[in-house]
């Protein structure tokens, strides 16, 4: 039983939104079904009326079992109440009435829910049972008919619901798949611990700047940067601080920069930024301004105040150069400043 809860449990935690859709539909329907008591008491028909007292009890129900993480019998109960006031307005009223509209409903539903297999075969089930209703409506007459003014405002009523749950559903999918694509494309581009983008990302950010620049000349700069000595760092306060202090410093770096320019974590400790139109010159107070941004920059960890210091490489973009050569470049930059004692920018010669 417990293993069942949990496994129900992560199959929920794993689709957040149909579940939420499923609550929201479960309101949706009850609200419906409240009306249709009045509407039904209104046009003299109490046994309609009564059938809807037992729908919106289903619902409250179903609502509580979702509430309870009960899915399936929340599902269970949605779907025997849908078939049963189905067919059973339908017997009653009349095919007129509009009530097999409310079947239709079950189609999307199957197929976001379940296997593309299961799907199928409950939705031929589904249309089994949908022509049956339609074929034995050709054959008897309804068994508490209404007057024909009735049955029109019962007709309209019905489709315009339909019509509304469907334009909702729709609606709801589309808002639910555009915040899905939008997550997705930002965990694809972006490293997790420091909200950087990521390598991968930054060589496709870079080789559109190289094709812009092939097209184009003009001055592009490259900035490689490394944390000095942050081994030290997570071996006297560990890996946790360690990734602290990492994301205090991106967060810094990311702040630092101009909305042309973009930055990447391109390894470990160490970051890319590409600085579109900035000489080298330029450059190099930037690359300053951050070295002494981050010098005096703090992470509190248990009373002990962390600092640490940046050592940065510059290389100007050659015209028609392959990217890995200006890295590398920068890189060698980048060691030389380390050689002569961190906490330095150093310039790419040659
Ligand atoms: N906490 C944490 N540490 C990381 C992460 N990525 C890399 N590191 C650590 O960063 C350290 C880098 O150490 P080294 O390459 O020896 O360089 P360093 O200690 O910074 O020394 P220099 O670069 O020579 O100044 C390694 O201990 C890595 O384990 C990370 O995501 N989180």
């Amino acid at each position: 039983m417990q293993g069942k809860h949990s496994a129900q449990s992560q199959k929920r935690d794993a689709r957040p939104e149909f579940w939420d859709l499923s609550m929201r539909c479960c309101q949706l329907a009850g609200s419906v079904d409240v009306a249709f008591f009045f509407i039904f008491l209104i046009l003299g028909s109490p046994i309609l009326a009564w059938v809807n007292v037992i729908s919106v009890a289903m619902y409250v129900y179903a609502y509580r079992a979702f509430k309870q993480r009960r899915n399936s019998l929340a599902i269970l109960l949605i779907r025997i109440e849908v078939l049963v006031h189905a067919g059973l307005g339908t017997v009653l009223v009349g095919w007129e009435s509009g009530f097999h509209y409310f079947l239709l409903m079950f189609i999307p539903a199957l197929f976001v829910s379940m296997h593309a297999r299961s799907a199928w075969i409950l939705a031929i089930c589904l249309w089994i049972y949908y022509v049956a209703l339609d074929v034995l409506m050709w054959y008897i007459e309804p068994l508490q008919p209404i007057s024909s003014n009735a049955l029109l405002g019962v007709h309209i009523f019905n489709l315009t619901t339909v019509f509304f749950m469907f334009s909702y559903l729709a609606l709801y999918y589309v808002i639910t798949v555009t915040r899905a694509h939008k997550h997705l494309a930002r965990m694809a581009t972006t490293d997790s611990l420091t909200n950087l983008f990521n390598r991968r990302h930054m060589i496709a950010l870079t080789e559109k700047e190289l094709a812009r620049h092939h097209r184009r000349p003009r001055d592009l700069t490259f900035m490689l940067m490394d944390i000095d000595l942050f081994k030290q760092i997570n071996d006297d306060y560990g890996h946790d601080t360690g990734d602290r202090v990492l994301s205090a410093v991106s967060q810094l770096l990311q702040e630092s920069m101009r909305e042309q320019d973009f930055i990447g974590r391109w390894g470990g400790e160490e970051f890319l930024a590409v600085l579109p139109e900035t000489d080298t010159d330029q450059a190099w107070a930037s690359a300053e301004r951050i070295r002494k941004a981050v010098e005096t920059l703090v992470v509190e960890n248990d009373g002990a105040r962390i600092s640490v210091t940046l050592s940065i490489g510059i290389t100007q973009y050659r015209a028609e150069e392959a990217l890995s050569n200006a890295i590398a470049r920068a890189d060698h930059a980048l060691y030389a400043g380390k050689s002569a004692g961190r906490n330095r920018v150093e310039l790419a010669l040659g």
